[in-house]
């Protein structure tokens, strides 16, 4: 069996309208399939516009909602490993940024929720707080393909949080995903940066996914979606419009470049360890 899988990043362009952004979705996803991917990303907040006053007009119950519903009858028919993005969650009188995860059967493998919610103050460019609106996940998620390939993610703020990573290179990931949005202020100078960073920190492949930019949107995304190998190399990356990108996770050049430069196991843990709370599974 190829020690290779194929992963599609879908730089996605959304609209004000769920029902359209669904519809689009769906269309690009079936793309990615037919173009050979096992393992589909959608971005942040893909099926509504990102900004504190939609999410609850736009959230849904998980697994019931449309949008969730919609995502699993895709990954069943293109028979394909899905991670639908992130979209606003209702759980009770709570909302959450939520990340649901679907196997080639349609099954919901399980959800993440965005741990770090994204609060920052730059006067005169950015001002966001997605604690205003929402609440912050407890818990990391992680999945395996063919028993072989482990995948975790984080969403979009959570990528600045390098104990989160190190949390999911001690559970034997080789994959980190974090569908997100960066901004137009925040994102030339850290996104690459971040992603290669959390790459070489744990010589895991990382992809960063994002919405598409649009200028019309009150949040200008900084678009870039990006996937880096466990060398800190960029394999490929979108520029700012609607875009699919592709690339191979290869175990044989993630386990060849630890057997190179070992450090992860050269790690003094008689010195420093991360001190796990409640970050269960
Ligand atoms: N959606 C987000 O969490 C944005 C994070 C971001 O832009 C950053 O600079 O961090």
């Amino acid at each position: 069996m190829t020690s290779k899988l194929k992963i599609a990043l879908i730089q996605f362009l959304g609209s004000s309208s769920k029902q359209q952004n669904i519809t689009r979705a769906c269309e690009l996803i079936r793309q990615a399939a037919s173009n050979g991917a096992r393992l589909i990303v959608l971005p942040e907040i893909w099926n509504s516009p990102y900004g504190v006053k939609y999410f609850s007009q736009y959230a849904e119950t998980i697994p019931s909602g449309e949008t969730v519903q919609a995502l699993s009858t895709c990954a069943r028919q293109s028979n394909i490993y899905l991670v639908g993005g992130s979209i606003p969650e209702r759980d009770g009188d709570k909302l959450y940024n939520t990340s649901t995860v679907f196997d080639p059967n349609g099954k919901l493998l399980g959800i993440y929720r965005k741990i770090h919610l994204f609060d920052i103050d730059i006067p005169g460019k950015i001002t966001f707080k997605e604690s205003d609106a929402l609440s912050p996940g407890q818990q990391l998620f992680t999945f395996d393909i063919d028993e072989k390939y482990r995948v975790g993610l984080g969403i979009c703020y959570d990528l600045r949080f390098p104990s989160l990573a190190t949390l999911y290179s001690q559970r034997q990931c080789h994959v980190l995903l974090y569908p997100g949005a960066f901004n137009t202020t925040t994102g030339p100078p850290h996104w690459e940066l971040l992603l290669r960073s959390r790459a070489l920190d744990n010589q895991m492949y990382v992809a960063g996914i994002s919405p598409a930019h649009d200028e019309q949107a009150d949040y200008k995304s900084w678009a870039h979606t990006t996937l880096v190998d466990p060398w800190g190399t960029v394999m490929s990356k979108c520029e700012m419009n609607e875009e699919i990108i592709y690339g191979d996770i290869d175990i044989e050049h993630l386990n060849a470049i630890r057997k190179q430069l070992p450090y992860l196991s050269q790690q003094r843990n008689d010195m420093y360890t991360l001190n796990k709370k409640k970050a269960e599974k």
